[in-house]
């Protein structure tokens, strides 16, 4: 989609991890990148450090406006937009709501009930809840929702983001509307689920029938918005294999293949949902083969979770090229396992963050990477102490970034800072404590000392929202003042 930004230079200390591998580090150089208007890196420079050297490297006059970040302060930086690869947006009221649960009665008690609500009258949230200071009329509400998650989202960095919907067609769209109103780049799903076995009466689609021509609805409008699927972005959404039909898996795998479409599920997430797989599907050998058998296994692929792939498993994913979510912060929440990432990306398999809410509890992509680098170490620790299985944190922020644009179909767009890339960028800025002891209103304090590194260890450890001060995706400003 041509948006309309104006040329821009901006000039200050750029920062990210556009290199896999745990010995990788970070790239930190000063200098200026021209930004096109079309909200594409024209040029970067870094020998550059003033607005009049920039216009000069890159022959642009007075029109082209620079902005500067820190004048030598040091204390921000600009930073590749992290990739959200996999977030249920009708969950987002239920973040920190789990209790003691894991997967399956967390799914009943907690998310069908609010999920449904998006578009059932009689969803028993209703009657669960009823001291209702939120709107009753399902789509109202499931406008209200997905306003802030998006907001709330892009405040945090999140420049794209793998959304999970729910069924409701009507709902689903208005995501897809308020995503392209906000501006965040977004891949939208409508849930699929049908398997009366297993979905509760007042929540699933009537049939594969229904399910397929819900799952079209809304690809259409999403089509409809953006043809070139840049900014919005259908992708289809069986919820999990025990809650599709086997037709409608199949009916989705072959959508998938005539539309070349984009395919979203969860895989392998609880010992006890395998179980549950194994009795459903008792033809496939193994859950991934359940998807792979329905058609459902390709390079366009986003599997959640995969906590607990056998060695099998993962070749089968990998000889497909599918993708994996990772979503630490969810599995340690449920208690479903520590997924081995170290094993996966050694093994040839692309792995994004996800935050997974509201199974996870932070809409934080940041969090994320917290949480990747704390489950990396209980896998190391099971291993014998091995470090190798470290994921540590210019790694977890690759993942982030870039490991994020592969698995969402965008590799070589963002994620880094090089010619042709897109202009989604969030910059940071982080406190700085005076001579007195005084501080800013930011989450991480800096004393002045600090190495570029060690400003970066403590913005992941400890930043949150306030330390994101702008959000900019395709060059257009999404979030903070101009
Ligand atoms: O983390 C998860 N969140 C969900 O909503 C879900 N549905 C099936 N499996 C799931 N896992
Ligand atoms: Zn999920």
């Amino acid at each position: 989609m041509a948006s309309s930004v104006p040329r821009t230079v901006y000039l200050g200390t750029f920062i990210s991890a556009p290199h896999a591998g745990p010995e990788a580090g970070l790239e930190i150089r000063d200098g200026a990148v021209l930004v096109s208007a079309g909200g594409v890196i024209e040029k970067c420079d870094w020998s550059v450090r003033s607005a009049e050297e920039a216009r000069a490297v890159f022959g642009v006059g007075e029109e082209v406006g620079v902005r500067t970040l820190g004048e030598g302060e040091g204390n921000g930086f600009w930073f590749p937009g992290f990739v959200d690869t996999h977030i249920h947006a009708p969950q987002y009221p239920n973040t920190g709501i789990f209790g003691q649960s894991t997967l399956l009665d967390w799914l009943e008690t907690y998310t069908f009930p609010l999920e449904s609500s998006l578009g059932n009258p009689n969803s028993p949230l209703y009657t669960s809840h009823p001291t209702h200071n939120a709107p009753t009329d399902p789509l109202t509400r499931a406008k209200q929702i997905y306003r802030r998650v998006i907001s709330r989202t892009l405040a945090s960095g999140t420049t794209t983001a793998a959304y999970y919907a729910t069924i409701h067609v009507e709902a689903t769209n208005a995501l897809a509307d308020l995503a392209l109103e906000l501006g965040q780049r977004a891949l939208i799903g409508r849930v699929c689920m049908d398997e009366a076995r297993t979905c509760p009466e007042y929540y699933r689609d009537e049939s594969t029938e229904v399910s397929m021509a819900n799952s079209r609805a809304c690809v259409e409008h999403c089509r409809t918005l953006d043809p070139s699927g840049e900014r919005i972005k259908p992708i289809l959404t069986p919820r999990f294999a025990p809650s599709c039909q086997l037709s409608t898996l199949t009916a989705l795998a072959r959508l998938a293949k005539q539309e070349h479409l984009m395919v979203q599920t969860h895989i392998s997430e609880t010992t006890s949902e395998i179980e549950m797989v194994r009795r459903m599907f008792p033809d496939s050998d193994s859950y991934a083969a359940v998807y792979d058998d329905a058609g459902l296994l390709g390079e366009k692929t986003i599997l959640a979770h995969a906590v607990h792939l056998s060695k099998e498993e993962r070749a089968l994913v990998r000889e497909r090229k599918a993708k994996v979510a990772h979503c630490p912060a969810s599995n340690s929440a449920l208690g479903s396992g520590y997924c081995p990432v170290r094993t996966l990306l050694e093994e040839g398999i692309d792995v994004g963050l996800g935050t997974d809410v509201s199974g996870g509890f932070s809409l934080s992509v940041l969090e994320a990477v917290r949480q990747a680098y704390l489950v990396s170490r209980t896998v190391a620790y099971h291993a014998g102490g091995n470090t190798k299985y470290n994921i540590g944190l210019a790694e977890g922020l690759h993942l982030a970034t870039v490991g994020g644009a592969k698995v969402v179909g965008m590799e070589g767009r963002m994620g880094a800072f090089r010619e042709g890339m897109l202009w989604d960028v969030q910059e940071v800025g982080l406190g700085r404590v005076d001579g007195n002891g005084k501080g800013e209103s930011s989450a991480v304090d800096l004393f002045g000392w600090e190495f570029w590194e060690e400003k970066v260890a403590k913005w992941v450890w400890n930043g949150d929202d306030r330390n994101v001060k702008r959000v900019w995706i395709g060059g257009r400003l999404v979030h903070g003042q101009d």
